[in-house]
């Protein structure tokens, strides 16, 4: 039996793990489970590593109330199908690093206290994170547990693309421009390398549009600047949460409407983006399918935010080489890819019709200025190499 690294992404409404193998020089994925839609309509689901349903069960929402309802059921799927004894390590996604962690690290109490310390900066995110690793020290201590932050691949920002326009002693109470998506941008720029290596070298804008949304200005593969910020409501719209907004109307909404901050970080996470504008759905598969103008409405603006930003992002970079879409969205909607590089249109992005449709990895049509590619992305490969990095094992190579 070889031995195996377990991946935990924990989210608000969902949580994936994957067992990969490791081979001499490769990580080969084993088993794939989920459970999504915790708490409204939960659906437990295991692949094998050729993506072979092995498991498809759904659950009342009263059931799967939860994140710790979700993830004891999934221990429970895998301590009776898995093979726990090969597991040698556990690599976790979690959100925020704050200032300490510009890198992965082997968690204990301490750096689980003060990982705790950060969960009102990534509220949707941060305690569903901690959850699985507190539960798994306590039901195998023994088991080395590795952290892989989204914040750390920013971690190398110029202090221009990290400060606030802020009184200055902020930033030194931690009051900055973290980044999310990290481990997502560092495995499409490991990929984006393999596939295309002088691109990868030039300067490229990554779109992650997912239900949460960002976009990574990467200059010869490293991180230059990044959409959200401080927490993960910055930047682009997403699909509860609002983007970039106006502190003023916080302010309004605390002493002309008297909403609590709890009130207002409900409103901001969970009922924005694009379910606040088309008063519809989190969706765009359902925005797509609607007549409704608001939908409609919705969608083009995600799409002009979405090119907005780009701009932004090719100041920084100083041109643009290539342009990248990844996760959810920007993997399955090609009407959405296709209105966002119609609105690039003025900086010389053309698309390929066909290739956009058929969903190729090249989308950009003869005589563009820039390349255009979908770069599928996979967060937890890139946790298990860390994890595997980190526990003094070879890591297997990029092109793994
Ligand atoms: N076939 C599809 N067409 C359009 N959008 C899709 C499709 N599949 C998924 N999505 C979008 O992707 C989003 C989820 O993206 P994903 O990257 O899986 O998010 P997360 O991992 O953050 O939950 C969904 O909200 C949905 O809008
Ligand atoms: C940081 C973040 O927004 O993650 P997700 O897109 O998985 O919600
Ligand atoms: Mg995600």
């Amino acid at each position: 039996m070889s031995d195996g690294i377990l991946v935990v992404n924990a989210g608000s409404s969902s949580i994936k793990v994957k067992l990969y193998a490791i081979d001499d020089a490769d990580l080969v994925p084993l088993l794939s489970g989920g459970m999504s839609g915790i708490g409204s309509a939960p659906l437990l689901s295991v692949t094998d590593g050729n993506g072979a349903v092995l498991e498809e069960r759904r659950f009342e929402p009263g059931e799967i109330a939860d994140a710790s309802a979700a993830q004891h059921q999934l221990a429970d799927w895998f301590s009776r199908h898995g093979s726990a004894e090969s597991i040698i390590a556990v690599g976790h996604r979690v959100v925020h690093g704050g200032p300490d962690f510009a890198e992965p690290v082997l968690v204990d109490d301490a750096v689980l206290r003060r990982l705790e310390t950060f969960i009102p900066l990534a509220p949707l995110h941060q305690l569903g994170n901690l959850d699985p690793i507190r539960v798994l020290r306590q039901r195998r201590p023994d088991l080395p547990q590795v952290a892989c932050f989204d914040t750390a691949f920013h971690r190398g920002h110029p202090e221009l693309a990290d400060r606030f326009a802020l009184p200055r002693f902020l930033h030194g109470e931690g009051v900055r421009r973290y980044g999310f998506h990290g481990l997502s941008f560092e495995y499409v720029a490991g990929r984006l390398r393999d596939l295309a290596p002088g691109t990868a070298d030039g300067r490229v804008v990554v779109a992650h549009l997912g239900s949460g949304a960002s976009l990574c200005a990467l200059k010869a593969g490293r991180s230059q600047e990044t959409t959200m910020s401080f927490t993960a409501l910055d930047g682009l719209p997403m699909g509860t949460r609002c983007g970039a907004l106006d502190p003023g109307v916080v302010l309004h909404l605390i002493e002309h409407k008297g909403m609590t901050p709890a009130e207002i970080g409900h409103m901001l996470y969970r009922e924005s983006g694009l379910l606040g504008l088309s008063g519809l759905s989190n969706d765009v598969r359902t925005l797509l399918a609607s007549d409704r103008p608001e939908a409609a409405m919705a969608v083009a603006y995600f799409c002009r935010r979405v090119a907005q930003a780009t701009a932004a992002l090719a100041v920084t970079l100083g041109g643009l080489d290539a342009f990248v879409f990844t996760a959810g969205i920007g993997e399955n909607a090609p009407e959405i890819r296709r209105r966002i590089i119609a609105e690039l249109g003025w900086a010389g992005l053309i698309l390929s019709n066909d290739a956009n449709r058929s969903g190729a990895a090249r989308l950009d049509a003869e005589g563009s200025r820039a390349q255009i590619w979908i770069v599928p992305t996979d967060e937890e490969r890139m946790i298990a190499r860390h994890t595997m990095r980190l526990l003094g094992r070879t890591a297997p190579g990029a092109a793994a």
